[in-house]
């Protein structure tokens, strides 16, 4: 940790950059680390939030709690304390963002360091074998959650996605419905690239292309065209295509929800955000399962407790809130019980837990560019926020594909690329090869992940025990329905086609012939060698989600309605991916933010009209009990008078 300032403020700045691409690379990666945050215009030290400790907390009279300021609970916090007359507590696990994830070719660095959960699955039967059966699910944990070390593109999915979601009873969900919110959440400054009457411009969230792009991500798009496929907008009228993606950035920034919205509303008076403080449990009263607040460990390891007059609001993220909810009693009984937890509510928290599932195709261009993170490249960036310091390489293409089984028009394969990161140097000298070696390169390794984005399979977690920092037990359950790994399958055969074009052989593509370690046995290409591809040398993706899945009332694997309260209980809501009731078919967080603009809007909704009714009450003295979801018992008549 160090403190980063800007004129007179500091925050603490976790250092985690040095230690990112292994000991041989250290010393060169410290230094970057060093530059990039003494830099005020990336640190941004006075529009920092977070605090570890809020003077008056414990008696202050907070009108809503969010747990976790991540994606979601960024943008929840910061639309709920537009109202001035409520009060607002934000409460995070983990540490102010640290200033090197603001770099966008650093998308990825903090992933396995002390600002990851660092989440592993139970061993699978038939996912990550080569692992013995364990999968890593990174999740952020930071002030700007799993923002903090993701690949910032900007995807929505499929409009007929949500046409299902609603058509499982959630009333509100249809596309026509949840369109508004993401263009109420954008402001996209790349208009003449896309269908406007799909994208907002007055949101708080940046997206556009980045400022710069390697030339091998054009000649991929090229390639796509070649087979058939259409370039453009791929959040608009048609999912289906491949594309240079839009991101969230700004001015050459990662445009986490933490800078774009709490950043900004940091400096109200009614918004506390207080950081390295883990929730262990919702407050629940028992007899009435009304939530009257949470319960806290900070750094120091003391206990403390935090009231809710309104509403607690769970943003923990698929894994964190399901289980908090379950250390709440809010959960399957027969789970709850074996652990003697008393249930509060029996609800099939956990369950319905599901992800995107990848494999990894290799191949080799002709190259003989250098490392591109350089001393030059980085004083380009220190000093303009622009060059290959500001993108994430080939990873910024994408393509939305169809297999043969994808049905009604809906992409069921996406395709990232990997290769011309700016990122682990190890002298920063301009000859440096991708490898750290100095001299002639010769030829480039890059993949293509095709991922099969509408998988069927659905795992679960429970507890582990009762302490609340023991990771919870996760079981993905990957390619238990067998159709994910034939989709899969047929992904790979699309992107080997893609290699095939002029266009990418014009760069000499070649696929990498190797055999992949633990499939020497069948012959290379054939369908059992890509099937022991996947189950040995899973990409398990990170885009899970479903864990506290929004259906109505009469759905046995709903937790939360479809206005995201949880089941039988008061006054607790979910507002994060877990709540989808599955997974879109695109990268989440475009998706997360519309679910957090429109759970702010339902919140809203709910408690401006009650605090109306309540003024009104005091008014007229004629106060009378809540009902179940808190909205005073009062005639319509006496508010319009
Ligand atoms: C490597 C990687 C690359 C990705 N790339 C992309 C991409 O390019 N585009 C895209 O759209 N998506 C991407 N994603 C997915 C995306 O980051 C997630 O879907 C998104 O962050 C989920 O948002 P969330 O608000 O549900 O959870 P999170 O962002 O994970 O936020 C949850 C927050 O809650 C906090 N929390 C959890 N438990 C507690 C507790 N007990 N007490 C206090 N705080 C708690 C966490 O610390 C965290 O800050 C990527 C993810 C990864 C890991």
């Amino acid at each position: 940790m160090s403190a980063a300032s800007c004129n007179n403020c500091t925050f603490q700045d976790t250092q985690f950059l040095a230690g990112s691409c292994g000991a041989t690379f250290t010393l060169f990666m410290g230094l970057v680390e060093y530059l990039v945050s003494s830099k005020d215009d990336i640190a941004d030290a006075c529009n920092r939030p977070g605090r570890e400790s809020v003077k008056g907390m414990e008696t202050a009279e907070y009108d809503f709690v969010v747990v976790g300021a991540g994606i979601a609970g960024s943008v929840v916090a910061s639309r709920l304390s537009e109202n001035p007359d409520w009060k607002v507590l934000l409460i995070e696990a983990g540490p102010e963002e640290p200033t090197a994830t603001s770099v966008p070719a650093f998308a990825v660095s903090a992933v396995g360091s002390e600002l990851d959960w660092k989440y592993q699955t139970q061993p699978e039967g038939m996912a990550c074998l080569v692992t013995g059966g364990i999968c890593n699910w990174p999740r952020g944990k930071m002030v700007s959650g799993t923002g903090g070390m993701q690949g910032m593109m900007y995807t929505r999915g499929n409009p007929k996605v949500y046409n299902e979601w609603a058509k499982f009873g959630n009333d509100g969900w249809r596309y026509e419905d949840v369109l508004p919110y993401f263009i109420k959440a954008e402001k996209n400054k790349n208009l003449e690239l896309v269908e406007e009457r799909y994208h907002g411009t007055e949101g708080p969230l940046v997206v556009q292309h980045f400022p710069y792009r390697p030339p091998l991500s054009e000649a991929i798009v090229e390639a796509g065209k070649e087979l058939g496929y259409r370039t453009g907008d791929l959040n608009g009228a048609n999912q289906t295509g491949i594309a240079i993606a839009q991101m969230m950035v700004d001015n050459g920034l990662r445009g986490s929800t933490s800078r774009m919205y709490l950043r900004k509303a940091g400096a109200r008076d009614n918004l506390d955000v207080l950081i390295n403080s883990h929730v262990t449990q919702i407050l629940i009263d028992k007899k009435t399962n009304l939530a009257t607040g949470v319960e806290f460990i900070q750094k120091d390891g003391v206990k403390k407790i935090v009231r809710a007059k309104k509403e607690v609001i769970l943003s923990g993220g698929a894994i964190g809130s399901p289980q908090i909810l379950l250390l709440s009693g809010v959960g399957p009984s027969e789970d709850l019980e074996e652990l003697g937890i008393e249930v509060v509510q029996d609800l099939p928290v956990g369950r319905n837990l599901h992800n995107h599932v990848s494999a990894s195709v290799g191949f080799y261009i002709n190259d003989t560019s250098y490392e591109t993170l350089t001393t030059k490249v980085l004083q380009e960036y220190l000093d303009t926020h622009t060059g290959p310091l500001s993108a994430t390489g080939i990873t910024q293409t994408t393509a939305f594909l169809l297999s043969k089984y994808a049905s009604d028009g809906v992409p069921d394969i996406q395709v990232f690329f990997d290769g011309f990161m700016a990122t682990c140097s190890r002298t920063g000298l301009a000859e440096e090869c991708t490898n750290g070696e100095i001299g002639d390169c010769g030829r480039r390794y890059i993949t293509a992940r095709p991922t099969n984005i509408l998988p069927k399979s659905r795992g679960y977690l429970k507890l582990r025990s009762t302490n609340p920092k023991d990771h919870p037990l996760i079981f993905p359950n990957y390619f238990s329905a067998m159709r994910d790994g034939e989709v899969l399958i047929e992904g790979i055969k699309l992107v080997i086609q893609l290699t095939e074009t002029e266009s990418l052989q014009g760069w000499g593509a070649e696929l990498d012939k190797k055999p992949a370690e633990g499939c020497e046995g069948p012959p290379f290409g054939s369908d059992e060698y890509w099937q022991c591809v996947i189950h040995r040398h899973t990409g398990p993706e990170n885009h899970q989600a479903g864990s506290c899945k929004m259906g109505p009332a009469g759905d046995p694997t709903a937790v939360v309605d479809p206005q995201l309260r949880v089941h039988g209980v008061r006054n607790i809501r979910v507002i994060d991916a877990s709540i989808f009731p599955y997974v879109p078919n695109c990268n989440t967080i475009a998706v997360v933010v519309m679910v957090a603009e429109k759970g702010s809007d339902m919140l809203k909704n709910t408690w401006q009209s009650s605090d109306k009714a309540d003024n009104a009450c005091h008014k007229f003295g004629i106060c009378q009990q809540c009902d179940m979801n808190s909205k005073p018992t009062v005639s319509r008549s006496v508010l319009q008078q």
